[in-house]
């Protein structure tokens, strides 16, 4: 069940030119976050899910499937759904557990976060568990979540969560950034920065098995969580010249995903054949559950970036990946 629904943060916050606070039909507030030309991010309370990052071009980056189920309390699929305090079936709670089906909140006084001051478009949003979430997860925590769209129109989520357990217990939980990249053409997409890693194969029972030595490609079904992987993933999209750059901090794992045809059948909120267009990389703790004393903080942090990219001889540009 939702939380109760808070003042709509339009009533609470003056919109600027960098950062628009909306009220959507049937109390679906959201957040746009504007930057330099047509550079902008959409952000819904509900799930404090992103559900739009757009280039100067105002081109798509992020997907939303056309058959996204956009009323609660049912997630939405596409954008980036925060998985917390579970990832996935690891655990005992719903899929993915319960952060991505609750109204999040503005945070109108965060915390200090040393971020770079020339950054003025971006949005705080805060959770805390409601009785009925303290009944299934009986922890008491705050998640703070500081979505940002830098001057070069990359992307920034920071995730802070505290335990504020007043009993003295600790607590300990699973968590992703469950990110739908837009891709032209899967067939045309390889992924750079996992090979030789190892993995857990969620269709082969979670076995763990070791990644073969080059970029990853995509012909059928993937489903795997590589482990204590590399800060940064680059998402290569051949027929668009587009490499995504994805660097990630407190987040060892990162889980790759694309349902393919059969399963995209089974899906009721994606279209049969959107799996050509879509691609999930997914920065995460999934191994290694993070654990918090009473009092503790962890911050997770994700960015992207989408650069062009003269990607021909299997590696990456080092100058536009490193400077993009
Ligand atoms: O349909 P959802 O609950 O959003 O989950 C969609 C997918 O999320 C992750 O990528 C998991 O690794 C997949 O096993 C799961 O199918």
């Amino acid at each position: 069940m939702a939380a109760a629904t808070p003042q709509s943060p339009h009533q609470q916050q003056s919109s600027s030119p960098f950062v628009e606070y909306i009220r959507a039909p049937g109390g679906l507030d959201k957040v746009v976050l504007r930057g330099s030309r047509s550079c902008s991010v959409e952000i819904r309370l509900f799930g404090g899910q992103v559900t739009s990052w757009k280039n100067d071009h105002g081109e798509e980056l992020l997907f939303v499937s056309s058959k996204a189920n956009f009323k609660p309390p049912k997630a939405f699929r596409g954008g980036i759904p925060i998985c917390f305090p579970q990832f996935g079936s690891h655990g005992n709670l719903e899929q993915h557990g319960f952060a991505r089906n609750r109204l999040w909140t503005i945070d109108d006084n965060p915390p200090p976060l040393p971020v770079n001051p020339a950054i003025r478009a971006f949005a705080d949003l805060i959770l805390k568990p409601t009785e009925d979430d303290l009944k299934m997860w009986p922890h008491s925590f705050e998640y703070r979540l500081r979505i940002a769209l830098g001057a070069l129109g990359d992307l920034s989520l920071t995730s802070r969560i505290r335990n504020t357990n007043t009993g003295g217990r600790p607590f300990s939980y699973t968590f992703a950034y469950h990110t739908y990249f837009s891709v032209s053409d899967i067939s045309e997409v390889r992924v750079e920065g996992l090979e030789t890693m190892d993995y857990l194969d969620n269709m082969k029972n979670k076995d763990r098995s070791t990644e073969q030595g080059d970029a990853i490609v995509f012909e059928s079904e993937v489903d795997k969580v590589y482990l204590a992987t590399p800060s940064k993933v680059a998402i290569i999209d051949h027929e668009k010249k587009r490499t995504f750059v994805l660097t990630k901090e407190g987040l060892p794992d990162a889980v790759v995903w694309n349902p393919w045809d059969k399963k995209a059948k089974a899906m009721q909120d994606f279209g049969d054949s959107e799996y050509k267009h879509m691609l999930c990389v997914e920065p995460a703790a999934v191994e290694k559950p993070i654990t918090l004393k009473p009092g503790e903080e962890w911050k997770g942090r994700m960015g992207l970036s989408a650069v062009p990219s003269s990607y021909c001889s299997g590696q990456l540009d080092p100058l536009k990946v490193l400077h993009g």
